[in-house]
């Protein structure tokens, strides 16, 4: 059965992650961009990790896993070495939550990681329902290559514009420009990275309103 993609608010969520080596350090800094309240549980944490506790950016428990530590916690990753505990966390995790992943046991888990291209805001998560995960990495890099950081800074703008068009215009116009300022040439300047040439073509179908306001 094919999963259905989502987009997880974990804005100040708690999340636990069992294990700190290669696999729970990758979810790990997905889980930091999306703004998780993150607490690692692991005797031993890998120098990404450890980097990621210097920052600030997540709490680290040194222990090994025991039944009880889910306490709290609305989203938790097994990925221990060992899979016993990884089983035991589904077993607590099952009682206690709706969101778990267990790294060795897609079968068990409610949810799977995707491989994702992030430029801004821009996300493309990619799956292959658990059947290839390393060629998910290899259209992951693919598409990182072909979508650039210019499509970060074109939401940025588009952004400003949607919600400025969203209290300003009517159905009937918001439509007409939303579509006009997601042309086709549009999207083809963006892959071919020429922002000016974006700004310029976006412009064309802004009301000067927009800008007049924008100034003030
Ligand atoms: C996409 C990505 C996201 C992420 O993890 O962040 C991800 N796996 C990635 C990489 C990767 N994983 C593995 C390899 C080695 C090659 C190979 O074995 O194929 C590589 C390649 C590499 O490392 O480059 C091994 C592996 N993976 C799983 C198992 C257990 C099993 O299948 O039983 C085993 C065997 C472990 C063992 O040997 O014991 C399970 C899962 N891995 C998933 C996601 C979920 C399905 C996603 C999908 O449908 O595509 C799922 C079901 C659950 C989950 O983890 O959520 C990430 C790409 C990161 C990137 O973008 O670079
Ligand atoms: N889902 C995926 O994408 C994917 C990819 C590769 C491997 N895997 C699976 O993920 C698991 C982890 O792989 P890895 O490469 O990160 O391993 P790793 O050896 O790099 O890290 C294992 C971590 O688990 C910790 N650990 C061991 N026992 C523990 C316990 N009792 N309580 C808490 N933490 C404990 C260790 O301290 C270490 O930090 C394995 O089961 C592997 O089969 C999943």
């Amino acid at each position: 059965m094919a999963g259905l993609p989502v987009f997880l608010k974990l804005e100040d969520k708690k999340v636990a992650v069992i294990g700190g080596g290669s696999v729970a350090s990758r979810k790990v800094s997905s889980l930091v961009e999306a703004g998780a309240e993150i607490v690692v549980i692991s005797p031993e944490i890998n120098a990404r990790l450890e980097g990621m506790v210097e920052a600030g950016l997540l709490e680290w428990r040194q222990k090994s896993y025991e039944y009880g530590d889910l306490k709290g916690f609305w989203l938790v990753i097994a990925a221990t070495s060992d899979s016993s505990v990884n089983h035991q966390v589904y077993q607590e995790a099952k009682e206690m939550m709706q969101l778990y992943n267990i790294a060795d046991r897609p079968d068990l888990s409610t949810f799977y990681t995707a491989a994702r291209v992030k430029k801004g805001d821009l996300q493309i998560a990619i799956s292959t329902g658990g059947k290839a995960p390393a060629l998910s990495a290899e259209i992951r890099r693919e598409l990182a290559d072909k979508f650039g950081d210019c499509f970060g800074e074109y939401l940025e703008f588009a952004g400003e514009v949607r919600e400025w068009l969203l209290e300003n215009e009517d159905l009937e116009e918001r439509r007409r420009i939303l579509r006009a300022i997601a042309s086709r040439e549009i999207f083809d300047n963006l892959l071919a990275g020429d922002l000016d040439r974006v700004f310029r073509e976006m412009e064309k179908a802004i009301p000067e309103r927009f800008f007049n306001e924008r100034a003030l």
